[in-house]
């Protein structure tokens, strides 16, 4: 099981600063798309230079000029670049193709799709890398959360790894653990932690199962 920490409500400088203090316990870094689309895909460049090991993720959340949209953040140095689950097939399929041809992966964002199981059946079969169920901000502030979500795609996709995103802080992250999901995104709660170095080593106990 892997660990993002999600960083969405920083500069790319800030951003970097909080990426460095945490590295050693997250697997992959997001640079989120309030990010991306304050700074451009430049915050993605120097979140990566900046890095040692962990993987850069741009949140991008495509949704047309896919094959295109992937090629520049793979140029700008992302590992792992997302499109949303309701695009279009033929966007969803260039955006792999284009990931896969720089030997990078294409998360599928399924926030806002509504036959979460038929979607997830068709992402599979289409070779997305990751199938993330995520609770977007606007629907945590009307007290949602992703984890029945994560059972039902978890049921029924057999080659994609699963993800889960949306409000999970270092106090509920046990219980997302325990659905044993592929990787498990936290942003503020690891980003706006009163200590974040201690938030993110606490989170990757969870995870390691210490
Ligand atoms: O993708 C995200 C959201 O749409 C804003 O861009 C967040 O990165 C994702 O929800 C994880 O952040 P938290 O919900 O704060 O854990």
């Amino acid at each position: 099981m892997k660990l993002q920490l999600a960083i969405d409500l920083l500069n790319k400088e800030e951003a970097v600063k909080l990426a460095q203090e945490v590295e050693d316990f997250v697997d992959i870094v997001e640079i989120g798309t309030p990010i991306v689309i304050n700074e451009g895909l430049p915050s993605v460049k120097l979140m990566r230079e900046s890095l040692n090991n962990a993987q850069v993720l741009a949140d991008l959340k495509i949704m047309d000029a896919a094959g295109y949209e992937v090629s520049q953040a793979v140029d700008f140095g992302a590992d792992i670049v997302t499109i949303l689950g309701v695009a279009e097939d033929s966007s969803i399929k260039s955006a792999i193709e284009e990931a896969h041809k720089n030997g990078k992966e294409l998360l599928v964002d399924m926030i806002a799709v509504q036959n979460l199981e038929k979607r997830a059946i068709e992402l599979d079969e289409m070779g997305a890398d990751y199938i993330a169920v995520h609770t977007g901000y606007d629907l945590q502030a009307e007290g949602q959360s992703p984890l029945e979500s994560l059972r039902t795609v978890k049921s029924v996709i057999k080659n994609s790894k699963v993800a889960v995103a949306g409000g999970i802080k270092p106090e509920t992250i046990k219980s997302v653990a325990d659905e044993n999901p592929d990787l498990i995104i936290v942003g503020g709660g690891i980003a706006n932690a009163e200590n974040p170095r201690e938030a993110a080593k606490y989170c990757r106990d969870v995870i390691d199962g210490k």
